[in-house]
């Protein structure tokens, strides 16, 4: 009764959201096949008669007309008969399939294609973003079918600033761009690293709405130094070492002036480079261009709502977050950018120095806990090494599972690419924790880098914990009615509403600020009851209200910093009026939503 109730309801909303939508006409400057073979305008077998009159395609199309609702039936079916199809293959194989059909329909339809993963975003992110993903980049030479994106390497020296008005969209809102040097925790895949922009940019689209005509994602080839990739004979890039020093820089320099020259109001997100080049770019950029590295900063604002959520999840107050100790394992542009962030955190709210602030966090990374003895200490972590006076019972170099044992700490947090690091042992050690509910994060990416899995933490460090996780996990049945909760504390809960926040507040640069309000949205989004419950982040099926709340906020610090210029119509006066709900509600409806617009052809 209930479920049948439950279903008649959905469909309604459904045949709502089908019918509602009255979309604007669209401007297209081709006709005939060539629109077909264009996934911006294309509408296969939907486009009505008059429409197929007026743009030459009479004839080119099979005579009946199909509706958008049940070419995206059709979609689905195609797709539920593949997952039956496939019961008894490999998961790889099967992630894979799902991958290809899921971007032949991007290849050809993109308004259904992105409408089809909106409606139904918590089953596909696992497909188009992380852990699918990694594996799609790891075989990207032989799946390679036709390009997305564009690719500038070492050989474009000195073209990039013509090279980027090869790019057939006018107008360009969003870039994600990687160099390939750290895809996920599987390292340096090279030119293959571009399914990483492709997949960020889909849930851009996904989660924020935007346009995906003003999106762009970047390959920046400038060598590999995976030595299997160098000798396969199918590999698509550069087949030399990866540039480094003054010559690597140049290369992103001209880069970053070509994007600026053609769209000054483009926002670029620095995405999986490795640790010295996401800091360096950052370092560099980040007062010059609308920039920002979301494995260093998007990374951080999630972390942070988590580990609030840690100490509301404990029935504590807010402010006891001082008193947490936590554990980071992994020192690269992951985890030193949550350190950073949890510290500036504490420091605001006892008003203490951030020296002062770190006491409570300690950093764990391949040669063990980091203290001010390591030898070649890098200067990235220093800040966050430990004075050997202070760690009684520890010393440099120390294991995960001694400092857990030493310490036992709040939190145990994974950014160190390194599968099932978090052993029997170590989460064994867990248990002895001083808080009463113990949190687990395992953030490395993909699936196998994860530092556990959510059945070994609930199995060995106890029931009670609160468990999260880069890549999705099934809940975990504890048995008698009770769920492990599975959070997927992902920076895809910040990123997409950083971008769409900035772009609409129209700001020319993105702030700590900023970045900070993104993960205070985020931290103060769930209420008591869930996170009692152990869930930290809300589901990813409502990521647009996450978005549109996290946006309005980014926009609102924008604002207060008096960096907002607004956009089109919306001035920085407009947007300094609207009220808080008014804010999320402009940042709502500046959302795009994919339907099929009337096509209006001009020469
Ligand atoms: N969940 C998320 O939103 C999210 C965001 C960003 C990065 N990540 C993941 O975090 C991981 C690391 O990313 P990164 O950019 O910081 O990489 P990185 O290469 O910059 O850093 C990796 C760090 O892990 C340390 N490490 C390696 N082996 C170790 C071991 N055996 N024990 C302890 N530490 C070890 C290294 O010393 C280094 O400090 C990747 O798997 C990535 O997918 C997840
Ligand atoms: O890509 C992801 O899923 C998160 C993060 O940016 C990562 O590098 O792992
Ligand atoms: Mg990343």
């Amino acid at each position: 009764m209930w479920n049948h109730l439950r279903f008649a309801a959905a469909n309604l909303a459904r045949s709502r959201r089908f019918s509602t939508v009255n979309p604007g006409p669209c401007i297209v400057h081709k006709r005939g096949a060539d629109i077909l073979h264009d996934p911006w305008f294309n509408k296969d077998t939907g486009f009505p008669l008059t429409e197929r009159d007026r743009l030459g395609l009479r004839g080119l199309l099979p005579p009946r007309v199909i509706s958008f609702e049940q070419q995206y039936d059709r979609f689905l079916n195609s797709y539920r008969s593949l997952e039956k199809n496939t019961q008894c293959q490999p998961d790889n194989i099967v992630s894979l399939a799902k991958w290809r059909i899921l971007n032949r329909l991007h290849d050809r339809n993109e308004t259904l294609y992105y409408r089809v993963l909106i409606d139904n975003i918590e089953e596909f992110a696992p497909i188009i973003y992380t852990p699918t993903v990694g594996l799609v980049c790891q075989n990207y030479s032989g799946l390679f079918r036709r390009p997305r994106g564009m690719y500038f390497s070492a050989k474009d020296k000195g073209e990039m600033m013509s090279m980027i008005y090869n790019w057939p969209a006018e107008k360009v809102d969003m870039i994600v761009l990687t160099d390939g040097s750290r895809i996920l925790g599987l390292g340096d895949l090279g030119v293959q690293g571009i399914g990483i922009p492709i997949g960020k940019l889909d849930m851009y689209v996904a989660a924020a709405g935007i346009n995906p005509r003003n999106i762009l994602p970047v390959m920046l080839d400038v060598g590999t130094n995976n030595e299997k990739l160098l000798q396969d004979r199918l590999y698509l890039g550069l087949r030399q070492p990866r540039l480094e020093g003054e010559e690597y820089l140049e290369i992103v320099d001209e880069f970053m002036d070509a994007v600026y020259a053609r769209w000054p109001k483009a926002i670029v997100q620095f995405e999986d480079f490795q640790m010295k080049w996401a800091f360096k770019t950052l370092e560099r950029y980040h007062k010059r261009f609308c920039m920002f590295n979301d494995d260093i900063q998007g990374t951080a604002g999630v972390a942070l709502a988590g580990l609030l959520g840690t100490v509301r999840a404990q029935g504590r107050p807010l402010s006891d977050f001082v008193k947490q100790k936590i554990v980071v394992v992994g020192a690269g542009s992951a985890g030193l950018g949550v350190l950073k962030m949890a510290i500036q955190a504490v420091s605001k709210m006892t008003g203490c120095s951030e020296l002062a602030a770190k006491s409570q966090f300690f950093l764990i990374d391949k040669d063990g806990l980091v203290t001010t003895e390591r030898n070649n200490l890098d200067p990235a972590a220093a800040p966050f090494a430990k004075n050997p006076r202070d760690i009684e019972g520890l010393t440099e170099g120390a294991s995960i599972l001694e400092v857990v044992k030493k310490v036992k700490p709040h939190v145990l947090l994974g950014l160190s690419g390194v599968g099932g690091i978090f052993n029997e042992e170590v989460l064994k050690a867990m248990k002895e924790s001083v808080s009463t509910k113990p949190a687990v994060f395992a953030m490395s990416n993909p699936t196998m880098n994860a530092e556990c899995t959510a059945s070994d933490a609930f199995k060995h460090a106890g029931e009670n914990i609160v468990f999260a996780s880069g890549s999705p996990f099934e809940n975990v049945n504890l048995g008698n009615g009770k769920v492990g909760h599975v959070n997927q504390a992902n920076n895809m809960y910040l990123f997409p509403g950083i971008g769409l926040g900035t772009l609409l507040s129209g700001a020319h640069l993105i702030t700590d600020r900023m970045l900070q309000a993104a993960s205070e949205c985020l931290a103060s989004y769930m209420m008591e009851e869930d996170i009692l419950n152990g869930i930290l982040y809300p589901s990813i099926s409502g990521i647009r209200d996450v978005t549109a709340e996290v946006g309005a906020a980014v926009l609102r610090a924008a604002v207060e910093e008096e960096l907002a210029e607004g956009q089109g119509d919306v001035g920085p006066k407009e947007l300094a009026q609207m009220s808080e709900e008014e804010t999320v509600e402009y940042v709502r409806r500046n959302m795009w939503f994919p339907v099929y617009s009337p096509l209006v052809h001009e020469k």
